[in-house]
């Protein structure tokens, strides 16, 4: 194929990420795949980065989402980093991902493409490089559908196939999944700059991720300080997001934390069914290191490791750069706190702010826990005021109902008003894992028009449409109890 004609596509490649110290990366000469072919496109997204959904859709597309292909400007490269998982240090990088470059969209934004499942890098250990169907499709259909909600997150925006098989234990269909990204700075990549590379370097990239996400602190007494305080609102008010609509990440090492704030690495999540604090779903997450209830404390972890990364650019004085450090680290909870109360204020339909409302939000989630009401649509009875929905018959829960109400009156906004929030703050819908356990086994077997429905509903979960209403049912009580996720790789 032509550059000219990969080109026609509408790419708008620089990578800036190449110009960082070299320790940061390594440049990859990829692998082809034998016949790529296109699973699914994300049209609107294709749009939205400047490119010709019409012209992507064909081989010019297939091409270089397969990696078979780098359009211009492209300096193709996996980018180093390490990360604590499960609280462990470890070396890591890009063991089956390739950045391909940064797309200029038309309104002048910059985004990270980049290509999982590629093949190996040298970063990949063991592995192969690659990446299965399921998988992938997995990370298309749920992050678009935390797109849909609202939350900050990566984006799909291809998933081709490979036309190799991959070996896990059993034979499975390769792929190769696009992932749009406002980078992939990770706070990884930091303890690998603090721990891998020279002082200067940590600086360097230090200075990229301000430049890159945050330039409004540039002139601030000490950026760096700033640069914590930043990420750290940023994933605080993300965490709090992820609460207020059950999702659970499973697998929140610091190498899956961004600097932007975008939720990363779809592997194991799932969202919640039943309300209950401990649910896991990751089959490797024994301990419930990252259980629901978990979440908040696990990100200000993260952080806190984030915070000791950057220490060297805090101060020369060790004593008094950890002092700067836990000057910010300390506003932690409190920020999450602000952030997850505001939230879960619009989910019940509260505009204005009374001192007893965090009592009020806690003691329906006690209530909610008790009788083990499902989470989303609890949330959804109460906003279509839906009586049928079980916890109606239960008398505390009745009592609650009494206090919300007299709190509801105590604004100036209308029922129809507090309505009207609700409805923008509690998804009549979310990707329920049976449903999306059902669109991944049609996929495989090669019909694509479930997972195509499944993300369609999705698009807009705030739509309360009647279409959307079969999907709202939660699952069968046998299989919700025995939902395993895995790691994917
Ligand atoms: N099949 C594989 N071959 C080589 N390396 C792999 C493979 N699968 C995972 N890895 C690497 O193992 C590490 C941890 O994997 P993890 O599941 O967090 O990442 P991932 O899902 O591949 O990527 P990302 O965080 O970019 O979404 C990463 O460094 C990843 O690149
Ligand atoms: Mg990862």
């Amino acid at each position: 194929m032509t550059q000219e004609k990969v080109n026609a596509v509408g790419w708008k490649l620089e990578n800036t990420y190449a110009e960082l110290p070299k320790a940061f990366f390594s440049i990859i000469k990829v692998k082809p795949v034998d016949s790529p072919e296109m699973v699914v496109l994300n049209h609107s997204l294709a749009e939205s980065l400047g490119l010709n959904a019409k012209v992507v859709e064909g081989e010019e597309g297939v091409q270089v989402f397969a990696g078979n292909e780098v359009p211009e400007g492209s300096v193709p490269l996996a980018q180093a980093y390490a990360g604590h998982q499960f609280g462990n240090f470890t070396m890591l990088g890009d063991g089956r991902a390739l950045l391909i470059g940064e797309q200029m969209t038309p309104d002048g934004k910059r985004y990270d493409i980049q290509l999982k499942g590629s093949g190996r890098t040298p970063y990949s250990r063991g592995g192969d490089g690659r990446a299965a169907l399921g998988p992938m499709l997995r990370e298309y259909i749920i992050s678009e559908a935390m797109h849909g909600l609202g939350i900050p997150t990566t984006r799909s925006l291809a998933v081709v196939t490979s036309g190799e098989p991959i070996y896990r234990e059993s034979q499975l269909t390769g792929a190769i999944m696009t992932r749009v990204a406002a980078s992939h700075l990770r706070v990884g990549t930091f303890e690998y700059g603090a721990n891998f590379a020279e002082k200067e370097d940590l600086k360097a990239l230090a200075d990229y991720a301000i430049e890159r996400h945050y330039p409004e602190i540039k002139k601030d007494k000490n950026p760096y300080v700033s640069l914590l305080r930043e990420v750290q609102k940023r994933q605080a008010a993300l965490i709090a997001k992820w609460q207020m609509i059950g999702f659970i990440h499973g697998v929140m090492n610091t190498d899956n934390m961004t600097i932007s704030g975008e939720t990363i690495d779809y592997g194991p999540c799932a969202f919640m069914d039943t309300y209950n604090p401990a649910t896991v779903f990751s089959s490797i997450d024994v301990q419930g290191r990252y259980a629901y209830g978990n979440q908040p404390p696990i990100a200000g972890w993260n952080i806190t490791r984030f915070a000791e990364a950057l220490l060297p650019l805090f101060h020369d004085n060790q004593e008094k750069a950890i002092q700067l450090a836990q000057d910010v680290l300390s506003e932690y909870p409190l920020a999450f706190n602000t952030a997850w109360v505001k939230g879960m204020r619009c989910k019940l339909g509260l505009f204005n702010e009374e001192e007893a409302d965090e009592a009020l939000i806690l003691d329906l989630l006690k209530i909610m826990h008790k009788e083990k009401a499902d989470y989303t649509n609890t949330f959804r009875a109460l906003t279509l005021d839906d009586r049928k929905f079980s916890l109606f018959v239960y008398q505390d829960f009745q009592e609650w109902e009494k206090r919300w109400q007299e709190r509801r009156k105590r604004q100036p906004e209308s029922q129809k008003e507090s309505k009207d929030l609700m409805c923008k703050h509690n998804p009549a819908i979310i990707p329920r894992n049976h449903r999306v356990e059902e669109a991944l086994k049609a996929a495989e077997e090669g019909n694509l028009s479930v997972m195509e429905k499944l993300v369609s509903v999705l698009k807009d979960p705030y739509a309360y449409s009647k279409e959307q209403e079969e999907y709202s049912a939660p699952p069968p009580p046998s299989e919700a109890m025995s939902y395993q996720t895995f790691c994917g790789t």
